[in-house]
């Protein structure tokens, strides 16, 4: 059981050996030791589980899961699992977390976890009395779709409404039924598949049309998550550095060059946790940029104001379709160590940490970016991968990344002459 006394603020978890880290998460999240021990392991997955996940295995490819500190999320304290190949990411979070936890840290909500199962209907010869033919057989409709997955509907879950749609494209006018379904802890895009297609004859013969697709739409903008957060000034380092990050929220959601560059920042964070916990990140990453443009303008996924006393706020919004059953969540031992690490017990709980998740990531990148500039904190830590490019082994990584850093000058050639003046030094 996840331990309710533990403090996810550990002021320098980064700074102790991987083996000690795992020891304090394991004690906060009452890992066994066998969780433990597969997690500090090679990280390779099980051959005949991976031959059974996807297809044409030949091996599996490792990812550093690295854990983000300092998370409050309502009211409770949180150890983050992030699993991503990028340096500075996790950092960013629990640096950003760390600057409001004090005051709270984030509060989150969910709009609900609803999933929409899309049928196109073509060659409609009257479309808006074929909707409302469709519309009007919402009975029937609710029964063939529950009737599809009993477990799912065990669970609360279940068809919830029908939406019919009328949409003109270049092929003409098409009638396009939705199908709103509640998939509860599960992310649901095959309890919809499976809902779209039994209903599909029934459309076709309803509308005197063709049905082509029949398949979950990853705008899934019935399954928001929320997450606030109030960053105080004295933490943050004053009235210059709150209006940096307000600007540059202003131009993220001015400008679409920039809103795209805004948005993978905060990707960078979502997506991690989204990977780690066997979830699927396309999926979430196509629902992000979906959302953002829904308005016929790409814009931010985050917003960030000034509170009346002066504090920095900062929000998000956007589809998380995540699950904890189905898909790899379950399947994947380290997605289940990753959960227990979350102590997470419901699908919307698991959505509203990802949801905070992103807007840390996204305040200490716009904090970097408003002030120092990415490159110092970001490349300081990036230091050991050219390091490594440049050829560097054992202690010589963390002495070349050093210099690198010292010198202000984080090339890969800048390395290349460092570990020659090192070697040369020690022979
Ligand atoms: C890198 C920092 C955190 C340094 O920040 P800093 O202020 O120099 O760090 P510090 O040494 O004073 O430490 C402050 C706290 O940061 C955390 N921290 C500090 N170092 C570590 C570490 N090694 N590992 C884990 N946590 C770390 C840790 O919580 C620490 O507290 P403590 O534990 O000492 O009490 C800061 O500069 C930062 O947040 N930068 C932003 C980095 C970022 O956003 N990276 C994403 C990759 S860049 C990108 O792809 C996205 C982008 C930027 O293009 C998006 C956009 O444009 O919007
Ligand atoms: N466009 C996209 O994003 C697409 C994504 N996918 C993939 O689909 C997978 C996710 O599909 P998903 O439907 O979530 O997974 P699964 O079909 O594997 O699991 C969901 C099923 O688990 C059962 N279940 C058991 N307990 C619960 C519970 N508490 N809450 C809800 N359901 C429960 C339900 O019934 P029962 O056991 O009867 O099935 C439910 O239908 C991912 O791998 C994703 O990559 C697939 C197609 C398209």
């Amino acid at each position: 059981m996840t331990n309710p006394d533990r403090s996810s603020r550990i002021s320098g978890f980064h700074k102790k050996p991987p083996a000690e880290r795992l020891a304090i998460v394991a004690d906060f999240a009452g890992l066994d030791a066998a969780a433990a021990a597969r997690l500090s392991g090679t990280g390779s997955l099980d051959l005949d589980l991976a031959d059974r996940l996807v297809e044409n295995v030949i091996g599996s490819m490792n990812i550093p899961l690295g854990i983000a500190t300092n998370m409050k999320i309502d009211g409770g304290d949180v150890l983050i699992p992030m699993a991503t190949e990028e340096s500075s990411v996790v950092a960013a979070v629990c640096n950003a977390a760390r600057q409001c936890y004090d005051a709270g840290g984030f509060a989150t909500s969910m709009s609900g976890t609803l999933m929409i199962a899309q049928i196109q209907a073509v060659g409609v010869a009257d479309p808006h009395a074929a909707r409302l033919r469709i519309l009007e057989r919402r009975d029937e409709i609710k029964a063939l779709c529950d009737g599809c997955d009993p477990v799912l509907l065990s669970f609360g879950g279940g068809f919830r409404d029908v939406e019919v749609r009328v949409i003109d494209s270049q092929g003409g006018v098409m009638v396009v039924t939705h199908l709103i379904v509640d998939t509860r802890d599960a992310m649901g895009a095959n309890a919809v598949n499976s809902m779209a297609e039994k209903l599909a004859p029934h459309v076709a013969a309803w509308t005197g049309g063709r049905v082509y697709l029949r398949i979950l739409s990853n705008l899934a903008d019935r399954r928001l998550a929320r997450a606030h957060a109030v960053w105080p000034l004295d933490q943050i380092g004053g009235e210059a550095v709150r209006d940096g990050i307000v600007s540059a929220y202003h131009f993220a959601d001015a400008d679409p060059y920039r809103a795209a560059t805004h948005n993978k920042g905060i990707m960078n964070g979502i997506s991690a946790v989204v990977l780690a916990t066997g979830n699927d990140t396309r999926a979430v990453e196509a629902g992000a940029h979906a959302y953002a443009a829904r308005n016929g303008r790409y814009s931010s996924l985050t917003r960030f104001e000034v509170t009346a006393g002066g504090d920095l706020s900062g929000s998000i919004e956007l589809p998380m379709a995540v699950g904890l059953i189905g898909g790899a969540t379950k399947a994947h031992p380290t997605a289940q160590a990753c959960l227990k690490i979350l102590g997470v017990s419901s699908a919307d709980r698991l959505a509203r940490i990802i949801a905070a998740v992103g807007l840390a990531q996204n305040f200490s990148a716009l904090k970097a970016l408003a002030t120092t500039g990415i490159q110092k904190g970001h490349m300081a830590l990036h230091a050991q991968n050219i390091a490594m490019m440049a050829g560097a082994v054992g202690e010589e990584i963390d002495r070349v990344a050093r210099v690198l850093v010292e010198r202000g000058t984080v090339r890969q050639d800048v390395a290349q002459a460092v570990l020659g003046e090192l070697r040369t030094q020690a022979r």
